[in-house]
């Protein structure tokens, strides 16, 4: 869906800002940049949608270059999400949304009703809400009136630089949740700047490390970049913790689950689903102060998860990571 190949930016200081970039984004895949500032997270997100023109290499979204589209037009068909959220002041929260429908040509009835969907997708009542100026708004508020706006146009790519930056870390992890659920249903394609590893690790499907001077240090799935490290940069930047990360990225395996034979509700405390990571069961082990925790599909047990098992599993993800 997006391809970059070999994209570098040197700035006309002489800054090397990105340095032959190789990464591709599969259609409905969220890969997310993550490094230390100033490594060229922005400048990489900004050359997709052509705010800033590569020095060199060739990017592709479905197949066409992006230096023979319309800049304007390629802007519109791509959301952009950044920090400071640039919502007009003096427009009311739905105007805000609706700036982006009436560009496109939209009736202003359409634009309105579409606004409004939006907003509530958000989780947003527009009954509420629709109808304040965006300083009459909390910052989470105001946060996701930028993704609803980002939506408007519908686009199939969508491109966020820090978008829960500017909010603290409960209304943070709180808004990651919700874009993720959002993201299931919508499936787009999404490129997403933090230089927050944990954001990265809980929102990728892939992530893209960068190190100083643009370089891509490692790209792949969370669990690769936590259990195998590509170098001592990656490594650092994962951080000592990587072991705790790592029961984020690892979903509970059946395999790794004791029978529920002779285990009495006292000794069981809680369930969780087996969708769930394995940081949520041993949340959950730890929060209802017992050794296991029950494991169902849907109403009915599957088994049981002691801490002994969550770390087989974490052994066997590692060997298959
Ligand atoms: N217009 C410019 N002229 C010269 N250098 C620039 C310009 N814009 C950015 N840079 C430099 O390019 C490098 C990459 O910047 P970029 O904003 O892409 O980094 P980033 O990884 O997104 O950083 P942060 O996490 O701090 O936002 C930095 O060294 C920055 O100082």
């Amino acid at each position: 869906m997006i391809r970059l190949t070999g994209v570098g930016k040197t700035y006309p200081d002489g800054t090397v800002a990105v340095h032959e970039l190789d990464l591709d984004v599969a259609r409905g895949e969220m890969v997310v940049l993550v490094g230390p500032s100033g490594c060229g997270k922005s400048t990489t997100l900004k050359m997709i949608n052509r705010l800033i023109e590569p020095t060199t290499g060739r990017i592709e979204i479905d197949g066409q270059d992006v230096t023979d589209a319309d800049p304007v037009k390629l802007r519109r068909d791509i959301g952009y999400v950044i920090q400071q959220i640039g919502l007009f002041p003096h427009q009311r929260i739905t105007a805000n949304v609706m700036t982006v429908p009436l560009l496109h040509g939209e009736s202003k009835s359409t634009a309105r009703q579409r606004a409004e969907e939006l907003l509530d997708v958000v989780g947003l009542d527009p009954a509420t809400y629709g109808d304040r100026y965006p300083h009459q708004l909390s910052g989470g508020q105001r946060q996701r009136v930028g993704v609803a706006r980002a939506l408007a146009a519908n686009p199939p790519v969508l491109l966020m630089d820090e978008p829960f930056g500017a909010v603290d870390p409960v209304v943070r992890v709180k808004l990651q949740d919700e874009f993720l659920r959002l993201q299931r249903d919508l499936g787009k394609t999404v490129v997403m700047v933090t230089h927050d590893i944990d954001e990265a690790v809980r929102m990728g499907d892939r992530v893209a490390v960068f190190a100083a001077g643009g370089r891509l240090a490692q790209f792949g799935t969370p669990a690769e970049l936590l259990a195998r490290p590509a170098d001592d940069f990656v490594e650092d930047f994962v951080g000592a913790t990587r072991g705790l990360r790592r029961l984020t990225v690892t979903a509970i395996d059946p395999a790794h689950l004791e029978p529920m034979d002779g285990v009495t509700a006292g000794e069981l405390g809680a369930t969780v689903s087996v969708d769930a990571s394995l940081e949520e069961a041993l949340a959950a082990m730890l929060r209802e102060d017992k050794a296991m925790v029950g494991v169902r599909r849907g109403a009915e047990f599957v088994g049981v998860l002691t801490p002994a098992g969550v770390h087989r599993a974490l052994r066997a993800s590692l060997r298959d990571a």
